[in-house]
């Protein structure tokens, strides 16, 4: 393993372990797990004496972590990570009753997409990237998008994975240079991007954002397109394109200073400055903030009531907020993809991107 990889596991590691904390009881035998998991992470293979056979629960978390054996703690750290993952995707609904693996969509390798309830959910999940946006990502969203607009699903949602919502576009996209050039890879990132973004413009159906942590980039552009934004009080909204040599994307251009008035979105867009959950809601970028330790609960409580309402007058009264300025949006979606276009090609953004991939930058 590379030493970043050890260190990104680590990190994971620290939020995994306050991320448990957040999560519904998981019953007493995935608690053993944790326990044991826990224990040969931090202190390797088990070294303490068995209890006795009437001290019935030490017994039980000393059988746990025995049973690991000689687990290497990296391993067992992933194993924890992966687990208290896995764990906070499937507390997203706590009356929901297959396992997410049973019910997820096949198909997808960066997103997990499941229909239940008349509710499509659509959750990025690259935990370990932040649920960075690939070009793969980019794909399967507009895939996942497509066909939810064809379900019998009343109504759709996109989320994160993880600590993050998002940390917007993976900026090893820009590393990938085809034969034909960098020129020819500013084109065809342009393309994709005004394709992904008219998939928001002209989804027919509710679309409503769970922001579950920090959200940066196109992930935060793209909920001006959004008809609900809930967001966790952990979640901050970052949109730093002049730090990185570009310009915005997503309509934000439009919907931003329609939105919360041209002073702060050009504090957002021109200067990056990161807004905090509240100061997002106060604007009107986001609709309701919950507090982080009943967010999932509470969100999927409200959407699930949202749900049951008749969907063909929800999916009416969409496309007759949405209409008036389709064409407007996507007129707007392509003059802004031109523009990034050629800011792709500048030394700024080249430099800001070698920059944060050498890690001489973080936002
Ligand atoms: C079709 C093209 C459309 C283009 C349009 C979109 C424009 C944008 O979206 S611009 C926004 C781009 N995003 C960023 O600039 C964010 C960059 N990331 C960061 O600054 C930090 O990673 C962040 C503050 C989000 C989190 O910091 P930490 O909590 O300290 O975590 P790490 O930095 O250690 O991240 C863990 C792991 O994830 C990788 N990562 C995170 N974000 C990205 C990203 N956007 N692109 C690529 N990789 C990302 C990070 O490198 C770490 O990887 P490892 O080191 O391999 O573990």
């Amino acid at each position: 393993m590379s030493k970043t990889a050890m260190r990104a596991s680590q990190k994971d590691f620290e939020s995994a372990l306050s991320q448990v904390k957040r999560l519904k009881d998981p019953g007493n035998e995935v608690k053993l797990k944790l326990y044991a998991l826990y224990k040969q992470a931090t202190e390797g293979p088990c070294n303490t004496p068995k209890p006795g056979v009437f001290d019935l629960i030490n017994k039980a978390k000393w059988d746990a972590w025995n049973a690991l054996g000689s687990l290497p703690k990296e391993t067992a750290r992933q194993n924890y990570v992966d687990l208290v993952s896995g764990l906070s995707s499937s507390s997203d609904s706590s009356s929901q009753v297959k396992p997410e693996a049973d019910r997820k969509q096949p198909g997808y390798e960066t997103l997990v997409v499941t229909s239940e309830d008349s509710i499509t959910k659509i959750m990025m999940n690259r935990p370990a990237k932040k649920n960075a946006i690939t070009i793969q990502m980019y794909n399967e969203i507009m895939l996942a998008l497509k066909a939810a607009s064809k379900d019998d699903s009343a109504i759709t949602v996109l989320t994160g994975n993880g600590d993050y919502y998002s940390s917007g576009n993976d900026l090893s996209n820009f590393t990938d240079i085809p034969p034909e050039g960098i020129e020819e890879k500013a084109k065809s990132s342009a393309i994709l991007l005004r394709d992904f973004v008219d998939c928001f413009i002209d989804f027919p159906k509710p679309l409503i954002a769970v922001v579950n942590g920090p959200a940066v980039g196109i992930s935060v552009t793209i909920l001006g397109l959004f008809d609900t934004v809930y967001a966790s009080s952990r979640a901050t909204f970052h949109t730093p394109f002049s730090h990185l040599g570009q310009s915005p994307e997503g309509c934000s251009s439009y919907t931003f200073p329609k939105i919360m008035g041209p002073a702060k979105a050009a504090e957002m867009l021109i200067f990056g400055k990161k807004l905090t959950a509240a100061e997002a809601c106060a604007q009107g970028l986001v609709t309701e903030v919950f507090p982080d330790s009943t967010f999932q609960k509470e969100v999927w409580t409200r959407l699930k009531a949202y749900s049951k309402l008749p969907p063909n007058a929800m999916r009416i009264s969409k496309q007759v907020i949405r209409n008036r300025e389709k064409e407007k949006l996507r007129a707007i979606n392509a003059e802004e993809s031109r523009a990034l276009q050629e800011r792709w090609l500048s030394d700024e953004c080249t430099n800001a991107v070698m920059n944060f991939l050498t890690r001489k930058a973080k936002l």
